[in-house]
């Protein structure tokens, strides 16, 4: 262990002045020199472990696509034996549950493993998601979705997962390969926890970590995950808060069978027809929220809170930059951040079971899915937002006198966050941001969801700390989805820095 720098004699500090702060000692410096000078010399082979694991399609979102997300379990498997973890073990979770086609469908397994089990040191808990969000070439890719692509000149790999979540994931276990080969010892006990269901709802996780809370999971001081995105592409951040997410599905059926529009158009009661009159209904082109008792529910904003956004470097550009448009709904910064971040959204993904492809089929749709969601923030409750929700679409339905059937329901849901961004695992996070990139991160909330956090935080009690790795244009769940290779490497030493700052940190 290194030194603590209360403790230490005067005369071994040589310190580092950084912004009115002591942040490192002359001990601290060397070792970072050496873990810092061997991830810039292992890049090849992070590079490379990214682009295997990219290969594989671990989309969780279709059922069809599960074996691959098995797959990519054991590939990480192998990868964290080959590196030196120990207790390796592949957790099963059960059958996924309705509304599933197959219901003998397994969920995807959680990799647990551990590198370190020393009782003086403290241990971290790191989380990442291995399953992706779907993607194919012809949704306009510029290159195979699966098969990651080294951009040398723009200096970034591009492919779906590089920075959600799958770089950020192999990153933790680079840093465990570069801490090895320059001889530098970890200075905690790291747990990793990855699981492959969260672009679908993290099914079956939350029992997983309440039974191994006093079991594999024993003893946890801090979590950190590395699963969102700087707010623009230049400024790194740390996160303090997500939005929670409920997923919807409103399904209207009628005919027993697909009808040809000529033969039937105008005499019977149209699914598709009916569907869009509902979703029509439930959020307008200004993005309000047009269920009745949803705004309501949402905490008002306290001058307090308004400071916040006043020193966050981000700007209607920085949107417009990452749309690749001008469709902003706001042009304030602090109009667009605060519909980011505290208040809720709802948007439309899609219709299941409608012509969707190019051409002119004449066909009317017999059974038609619409797919929303809604973007959770305090102090919203997801029963009672389900019940609003609910009540409403068959209050449309009603309306339309309609002899089709309509039935909405919650697919998953999962909980907003909050955390206090000053406790010990945010402070170390900070140090080590500032000692890789040079300047202090802006504090940021994040308007997508990591619907586990709030489970890791309740059921280990213990701090969360988000520390993201890519950047706000990287395209999450979009085309062309990249990470930066400075932003990996930058990642990768800001991860590692994190956890010899938060070893010798006095508090949890
Ligand atoms: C922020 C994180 N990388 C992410 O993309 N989370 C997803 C989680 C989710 C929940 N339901 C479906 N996906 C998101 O915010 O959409
Ligand atoms: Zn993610
Ligand atoms: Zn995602």
């Amino acid at each position: 262990m290194f030194c603590n720098l209360r403790r230490a004699p005067r005369s071994f500090i040589k310190v580092l002045e950084v912004s009115h702060r002591t942040i490192m000692t002359t001990e601290l410096q060397t070792k970072f020199d050496k873990i810092f000078g061997r991830i810039d010399a292992l890049k090849p082979v992070f590079i490379e472990r990214l682009g295997q694991a990219i290969e594989i399609p671990a989309v969780s979102g279709d059922e069809t696509m599960r074996p691959h997300v098995v797959k990519k379990a054991h590939f990480l498997v192998e990868q964290l034996a080959k590196i030196g973890f120990s207790d390796i073990q592949l957790k099963h979770l059960g059958v996924q549950p309705p509304p599933v086609q197959n219901p003998d469908l397994q969920l995807p397994p959680v990799v647990l493993s551990r590198f370190g089990n020393d009782p003086a040191k403290k241990t971290v808990l790191v989380y990442g998601h291995y399953d992706v969000q779907p993607a194919a070439l012809e949704d306009g890719w510029s290159s195979e979705p699966f098969k990651m692509v080294v951009d040398e000149k723009q200096q970034l790999m591009r492919g779906r997962g590089t920075t959600d979540d799958t770089g950020p994931l192999t990153g933790w276990l680079n840093i465990v390969q570069a801490h090895k080969e320059a001889g530098i010892e970890l200075p905690v006990n790291l747990i990793t926890c990855f699981e492959g269901m969260e672009e679908s709802g993290s099914l079956g996780l939350d029992g997983l970590i309440a039974r191994e809370a006093q079991g594999y999971f024993k003893g946890v001081d801090a979590v950190c995950i590395s699963d969102n995105y700087w707010l623009g592409t230049k400024k790194p951040v740390l996160t303090y808060g997500l939005r929670g997410v409920n997923y919807y599905e409103t399904t209207i059926e009628g005919p027993a069978a697909d009808l040809h529009s000529g033969i039937f158009g105008g005499v019977v009661a149209e699914p598709l027809v009916d569907l869009v009159q509902v979703l029509s209904s439930l959020v307008d082109s200004k993005g309000k929220i047009l269920i009745d008792g949803v705004n309501e529910m949402v905490a008002p904003v306290t001058d307090k809170e308004r400071k916040l956004y006043e020193n966050i470097d981000f700007s209607l550009d920085d949107l417009n930059a990452s749309t690749g448009s001008k469709t902003a709904l706001y042009e304030k910064k602090e109009d667009i951040l605060m519909h980011r971040w505290r208040y809720p959204s709802l948007s439309i993904h899609g219709l299941e079971g409608a012509f969707s492809s190019a051409g002119a089929k004449t066909v009317i749709p017999a059974k038609v899915h619409g797919k929303f969601s809604i973007r959770t923030v305090p102090d919203m409750d997801s029963a009672k937002l389900t019940k609003l929700v609910k009540e409403h679409c068959d209050r449309v339905f009603a309306k339309l006198s309609s002899p089709n059937t309509c039935s909405t329901e919650l697919v998953h849901d999962g909980d907003y966050w909050i955390s206090d961004p000053h406790n010990a695992s945010f402070t170390a996070a900070a140090k080590a941001t500032k000692v890789v990139y040079g300047v202090e991160p802006d504090f940021t909330r994040e308007g997508g969801s990591i619907p586990i956090t709030l489970t890791f935080q309740d059921e280990l009690k213990c701090n969360v700390l988000l520390l993201p790795m890519g950047r706000g244009d990287d395209g999450a769940h979009s085309i062309n989805e990249k990470l930066d290779i400075s932003n990996f490497i930058g990642g990768m030493k800001v991860m590692s820095a994190y956890l010899h700052y938060y070893a010798e940190s006095a508090e949890n």
